[in-house]
């Protein structure tokens, strides 16, 4: 493994402080590796990009040394954080910290489908982060089960979002590096108006629409076994089935939720502002968990009562932070 077969291409600093081991998950740009700082023990996630698949997109790999840095500020309890930063000539190793109960996409694959409460709970945290990128200007571009990360196997964890550093370093070449991923949870925008990088947030609104039906149903709403339609003629034209057998249990309020974010025109689809809003979201015991989950220390010290819980989102937009910025 990396550790043992080229140990030349380990950074040294890397090398003294982490041991890495095993590949723990993998993804177009690179891998990621299980690491336990030699120090502590504490394990951590190494994710190793490797810069050869940049060469050609020029500039991008001085973007992405410029955004590494940017995200390493960027601080949410819903957003993977950054431990620490190394780079050899032909690679890229963020230490990461660690999500031990692994991508949100084992859990729906191995579970079927998610219980609504729970897919609540996940979906609110989603958003929360998503609010929070998009008000420091960064578009996701990429939000997929396999970059949300559960803190345990716990149903009522806390959920993070990661991978949110490529696609925006790599503006248009995210594009087409995009566009040979797959393109079940891309936006019809990304197909349609692609040349103008005019795509805005809405695009990671639609993604967290294919992502809450995923969660709710097990399946994907965009899918190449789906009708005679390529999967982006599907997205284009924005038809989805809901298969009944999968849908009968699940509220209608939640339907409502992921009908509002599938919509095909930017301008008419529901925003990450609106959908926090939304009434399925506006659940008093989902809200106290997210606050709990997300601020645990502002639990311990100042137990809201349930009925006076200000939703997370809020506080954030309020700008109130007198427990949370000591
Ligand atoms: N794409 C990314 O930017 C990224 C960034 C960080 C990531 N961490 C994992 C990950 C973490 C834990 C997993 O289960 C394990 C694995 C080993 C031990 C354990 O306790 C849990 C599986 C995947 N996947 C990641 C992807």
């Amino acid at each position: 493994d990396l550790q043992s077969d080229n140990q030349s291409s380990l950074p040294k600093g890397l090398q003294e402080k982490y041991l890495l081991t095993r590949q723990i998950g993998v993804g177009v740009c690179g891998e990621v590796r299980l690491a336990f700082e030699r120090s502590t023990c504490n394990k951590f996630a190494v994710k190793v990009i490797n810069k050869k698949n940049f060469q050609s997109e020029g500039t991008a790999t001085r973007n992405a040394e410029t955004e590494i840095k940017i995200l390493q500020r960027i601080d949410h309890p819903c957003l993977i954080k950054t431990q620490d930063f190394y780079q050899t000539e032909d690679s890229y190793f963020i230490v990461l910290e660690m999500m031990e109960g692994g991508e949100l996409f084992n859990k729906v694959k191995s579970q079927q489908q998610l219980k609504e409460s729970v897919a609540k709970l996940y979906f609110y945290q989603m958003l929360c982060a998503v609010h929070y990128l998009h008000s420091n200007g960064i578009i996701h571009r990429d939000l997929k089960p396999e970059n949300i990360l559960l803190s345990s196997s716990e149903d009522v964890c806390l959920i993070k979002v990661t991978d949110f550093n490529q696609s925006r370093i790599l503006e248009e070449a995210a594009l087409m590096r995009t566009l040979c991923g797959t393109p079940s949870y891309l936006a019809p925008e990304v197909f349609t108006h692609a040349n103008t990088t005019g795509y805005g947030l809405a695009v990671d609104a639609w993604s967290l629409g294919v992502l809450l039906f995923v969660c709710l149903s097990g399946y994907a709403p965009f899918h190449e076994n789906f009708g005679n339609y390529s999967v982006s003629e599907q997205i284009i034209r924005g038809e989805f089935t809901m298969i009944p057998k999968k849908w009968e249990h699940i509220s209608n309020q939640a339907k409502d939720m992921v009908r509002k974010l599938l919509v095909v025109d930017p301008k008419e689809r529901m925003s990450i502002a609106e959908a926090l809003q939304h009434p399925w979201l506006q659940d008093q015991e989902m809200l106290a968990t997210a606050q709990r989950l997300m601020y645990p220390n502002d639990a311990a010290c100042h137990p809201a009562p349930v009925a006076m819980v200000t939703p997370a989102h809020q506080e954030a937009e309020s700008g109130y932070t007198t427990h949370r910025k000591r």
